[in-house]
């Protein structure tokens, strides 16, 4: 079966707190087709985890609707694969318990993974870190595992919300070539948020690019670039045309808020 598509239709936002109504998202439409990835970049406070949050049917919009395929999102899914910011790996359990903890929530049998577990650390390099503790891994150790955790099911929405984000920008490169490389073992609709326009190159088949909040689709450049993408966007040329229209568009999206 193929990965769904995913279908964010007219999604309005509205957060309702004791200091009043944030319109966070506005009428945002936008169809990610099956097997696409696709990187959400804008401004700090455009919606961009709002709208993934609608994804993962954790929050229900104020208005309109996000569908995979065309069954709308009603409440929490637990077969997409997510990464945070934070990688919440459970430190009393080994990396490899780690990586098949969806496994073990979804009550399938961890004897049918765990060759697959062991084959993506082993892809990131942590092979030899299956019995350890989270706690004794560095951060992007870490989130490598958060990585492995997501894909242990392959399935088939990926959904990434600055998995990148507390990271240092060396540690950042690597990891996105390792999860680049990773990428190519599955085809599953993958949406992105990022701050990063060269994460957002690197990674994407499209780029949509958010206007200040209330968030709206300002605009979207494909990235032209075939895959395997062996290299960071910034060393190879075939790059920069989406990075130049990618900054003119958060720029220009700035100046005119
Ligand atoms: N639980 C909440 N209650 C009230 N307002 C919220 C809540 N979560 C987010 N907001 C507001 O909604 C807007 C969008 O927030 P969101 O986190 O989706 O943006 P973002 O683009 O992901 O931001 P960032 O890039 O800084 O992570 C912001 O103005 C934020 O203050």
């Amino acid at each position: 079966m193929s990965a769904p598509v995913v279908h964010f239709a007219g999604v309005t936002h509205d957060y309702v707190t004791p200091g009043g109504v944030t319109r966070a998202l506005d009428g945002v439409e936008l169809r990610i087709e099956s097997g696409e990835r696709v990187a959400l970049l804008g401004p700090s406070g455009c919606g961009k985890s709002t709208l993934l949050g609608i994804a993962e049917g954790l929050i229900a919009p104020t208005a309109g609707g996000a569908y995979l395929d065309d069954v709308k999102i009603c409440k929490p899914h637990s077969d997409a694969g997510v990464v945070f910011q934070k990688d919440l790996l459970l430190n009393w359990k080994t990396v490899l318990d780690n990586v098949l903890l969806p496994v073990r929530l979804r009550k399938e049998r961890v004897a049918d993974y765990r060759e697959r577990a062991l084959a993506l650390l082993k892809d990131v390099g942590l092979a030899d870190f299956a019995d350890s503790r989270p706690t004794e891994l560095s951060g992007g150790m870490r989130q490598r595992v958060a990585f492995c955790r997501a894909l242990v099911r392959d399935p088939d929405v990926l959904l990434l919300d600055e998995p990148f984000g507390a990271l240092d920008a060396l540690t950042r490169e690597q990891i996105n070539t390792d999860l680049s490389s990773m990428m190519d073992t599955t085809q599953a609709t993958a949406v992105l948020v990022t701050h990063s326009i060269e994460e957002a190159a690197f990674f994407a088949d499209r780029i949509v690019v958010m206007s200040p909040r209330p968030g709206r689709i300002a605009e979207e450049i494909v990235v032209d670039v075939p895959r395997p993408r062996p290299a960071w966007p910034t060393v190879d040329h075939r790059f920069d045309e989406v990075l130049d229209r990618a900054r003119r568009a958060i720029t220009s999206r700035k100046a005119a808020a």
